[in-house]
């Protein structure tokens, strides 16, 4: 039956009050939520839980084999709906990719106020989750469909590796050089979207970076001298680093200059074009975080900027960086760059220039 709303009438972002991974509860939010929450219990087989703030739940199935299970959905940070649903979709698959597995099949997720959203709308969204799906490899076997009065789209995503694989953020040795394969200012410019005021070759940039699979993990974690991964979301590379670097129990430096950004990032940040997550994040976590005194504003937004469907945040021996970084290059992550190294130490996070 067609839908008796105009597909023009509706933009998709007016219908949310945040989008992408800045809807994302605050990490230390979350943490409070989680608090007193029974422990999982004594599951031998469960190798990675809650603990460590991961990117997924790995449970081991045998001498071969783990599964790999994680969830992910949010609100439009974009009007054009497919789009929105290839974000969405390449952001939930990211996580199985963090851990070092392949995916093998999805379930949708999906809430929509179906009285103000046209369904060919909500059929575009759910068309761009399984566009990115079958590059994936992995059919969308089932799901979830509510009506809901904020539109919400994302994936439950069930991958393997085998345990040698398996790649948790708690990994980084001293000594380790940090690779991130993505350029920074997602948030950033989802704010400029949601004003109007990212030009046509910045949307373009935007969605060439946040529908591209994070599939170098794959083949990141046959390598045994890659020893942590995590995927940059929603706390920003601060956050995630820091989550990281207290799994992990290490220092980790950051160089600010040495980051990609997304080209017309630091003009919109400086323009104040930030995300309320990004000040969520900074409130959150930054009594852990040494910046460098004569950090401009921008430039603090930029490291606790929300990155929806970010790139890999890869801990790797320092001999082994280069090397690591021209594959990274080579499968087509061109802003990948070695951002800082991990140190002995106090857990937390130090940025220098
Ligand atoms: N409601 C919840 N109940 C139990 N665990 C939760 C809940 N919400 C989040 N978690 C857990 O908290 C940890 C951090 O969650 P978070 O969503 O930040 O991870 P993530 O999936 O890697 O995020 P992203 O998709 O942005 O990369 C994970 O271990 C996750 O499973
Ligand atoms: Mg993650």
């Amino acid at each position: 039956m067609d839908s008796p709303i105009a597909p023009s009438s509706v933009r998709l972002t007016a219908l949310a009050h945040g989008g992408g991974c800045g809807c994302k509860l605050a990490p230390s939010v979350l943490q409070q939520l989680l608090l007193d929450q029974p422990a999982a219990g004594p599951f031998a087989r469960l190798l990675v839980g809650t603990e460590t703030g991961d990117d997924a739940a790995v449970w081991q199935l045998d001498d071969q084999t783990c599964v790999i299970a994680t969830t992910d959905f949010f609100m439009p940070m974009v009007d054009d709906p497919f789009d929105f649903g290839r974000i969405a979709a390449t952001n939930a698959i990211s996580d199985v990719y963090a851990m070092g597995g392949k995916p093998i099949m999805a379930l949708a997720i999906l809430g929509m106020p179906i009285d103000k959203i046209p369904t060919n709308m909500v059929r575009e969204i759910l068309k761009g989750g399984s566009a990115v799906c079958t590059q994936a490899g992995i059919p969308v076997a089932g799901g979830h469909s509510i009506d809901s009065p904020e539109p919400i789209y994302g994936l439950a995503v069930i991958g393997t590796c085998p345990p040698a694989n398996l790649r948790r953020n708690s990994g980084a040795k001293a000594g380790d050089a940090l690779i991130l394969t993505k350029a920074l200012g997602v948030g950033i410019y989802s704010a400029a979207i949601k004003k109007d005021m990212l030009p046509a070759d910045g949307y373009a940039e935007f969605i060439a970076s946040t529908t591209r699979l994070n599939s170098i993990g794959v083949e990141l974690a046959q390598d045994t001298n890659v020893h942590a991964i995590t995927d940059v979301t929603g706390f920003g590379i601060l956050g995630h680093a820091l989550e990281m670097a207290r799994g992990s129990n290490m220092r980790i430096s950051l160089r600010a200059d040495d980051m990609a950004l997304f080209s017309r990032a630091a003009e919109l940040a400086r323009e104040g074009l930030v995300t309320g997550a990004s000040h969520r994040n900074w409130a959150s976590y930054g009594a852990d975080v040494t910046l460098p005194d004569d950090l401009p504003a921008w430039r603090q937004h930029i490291l606790t900027d929300p990155q929806t469907s970010g790139g890999l945040l890869v801990s790797c021996d320092t001999g082994r960086a280069e090397d690591l970084l021209g594959t990274i290059i080579a499968a087509g992550c061109s802003e990948a760059r070695i951002i800082g190294t991990v140190e002995e130490g106090e857990p937390g996070v130090r940025v220098t220039r």
